[in-house]
C-alpha cells in the first residue's frame, strides 16, 4: 500500500488578469520526497507558492497538505508546512534567537519548549554559535540557513523553499542544497524545492519541470536526463537560452 500524499496539487489554475500563470497544475509528493521544481524565469514558480502558502486563495482546483485541504482547513493545513521565501524576512536588528524567538511566539511555541526548538534547529542547520549574532551580521548564506531553522521551528512535515538560494555563491549553494536533501533523507521532511538552477537536483531526486504554467515533465533527474545532461535536457524542453538556467 503507498502512503498517502504529503501534498497533492490538483488540476490547479491562476491568471493574472488575461494572463494565465498555471494551467492544470497537478502533482502529488510522498512522505519524505525531495523534489526540484524546475522552471525558468516567469514559469509559474512564485504563483504556485503564493497558491500553497494562502497568499493568494485558490480559484481553480484543490491543494492538500497532511492530507488538510488547504481552502477548507487552512490552520490545519499550514501548521504542517514550512516555508523559506525567496526574499528574505529575517529582522535585520534582532538576533538570529530574538528572530525565531518571534516567529516561535506567532505559533504558540513558548518558554522552555521554545528553547528547546531554538536549540535543535540551530544544532540541525549547524548555527547554535552564531545565536547571539544580529541577523544583518551574518553571511547571505548563515542567513539562509537561519531562515530554514525559522521554517523548522514548529516541526513542519513538508517544506517549501522557493528559489532558496538566490544571490547565493556556488559553494554556498551546495552546502544548503545538501542541508535540505540531508532533512528529506533523514527527518522524512517532504520538500519542495523551486529553482532554475540544474546544479542543484541530485539525480534521484523527483523532477517537475514547470514552463508556461503547465508541468512538462514529472519524474526523476535520472529519469529526465540518464546521462546527466540535466541542464541541457531542461533547455531543451524549455526552449530556453543557455543563460536561462546552470
Ligand atoms: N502581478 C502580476 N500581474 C500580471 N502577470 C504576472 C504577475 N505576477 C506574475 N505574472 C506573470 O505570471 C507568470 C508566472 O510568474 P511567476 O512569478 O509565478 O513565475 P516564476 O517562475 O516565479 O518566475 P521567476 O523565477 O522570475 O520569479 C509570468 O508570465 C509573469 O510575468
Amino acid at each position: 500500500m503507498t502512503a498517502a500524499p504529503a501534498l497533492s496539487i490538483q488540476g490547479l489554475g491562476f491568471s493574472y488578469g488575461a494572463k494565465r500563470a498555471l494551467d492544470g497544475v497537478a502533482f502529488n509528493l510522498a512522505p519524505g520526497a525531495f523534489c526540484a521544481l524546475l522552471g525558468p524565469n516567469g514559469a509559474g514558480k512564485s504563483t504556485l507558492f503564493s497558491l500553497m502558502t494562502r497568499l493568494f486563495t485558490t480559484p481553480e482546483g484543490r491543494i492538500e497538505v497532511m492530507g488538510h485541504d488547504l481552502s477548507r482547513a487552512p490552520n490545519a493545513a499550514l501548521a504542517t508546512m514550512g516555508v523559506v521565501f525567496q526574499q528574505t524576512t529575517l529582522d535585520p536588528d534582532l538576533s538570529v534567537r530574538r528572530n525565531l524567538a518571534y516567529f516561535a511566539a506567532l505559533h504558540g511555541i513558548a518558554g522552555r519548549d521554545r528553547d528547546r526548538r531554538i536549540d535543535a534547529v540551530l544544532d540541525r542547520l549547524a548555527m547554535r554559535a552564531r545565536g547571539n549574532e544580529r541577523a544583518r551580521d551574518l553571511n547571505g548564506g548563515h542567513k539562509r540557513r537561519v531562515e530554514i531553522a525559522r521554517a523548522l521551528l514548529h516541526d513542519p512535515r513538508v517544506l517549501l523553499l522557493d528559489e532558496a538560494t538566490v544571490g547565493l555563491d556556488a559553494a554556498t549553494r551546495g552546502d544548503i542544497t545538501t542541508h535540505v536533501h540531508a532533512l528529506a533523507a533523514e527527518q522524512g521532511i517532504t520538500v519542495l524545492w523551486a529553482t532554475h538552477l540544474t546544479d542543484e537536483v541530485l539525480p534521484d531526486d523527483r523532477l517537475l519541470v514547470l514552463h508556461q504554467g503547465r508541468i512538462l515533465a514529472d519524474t526523476t533527474a535520472a529519469g529526465f536526463a540518464p546521462h546527466g545532461q540535466l541542464r541541457e535536457a531542461f533547455l531543451d524542453l524549455t526552449g530556453g537560452a543557455p543563460h536561462a538556467a546552470i
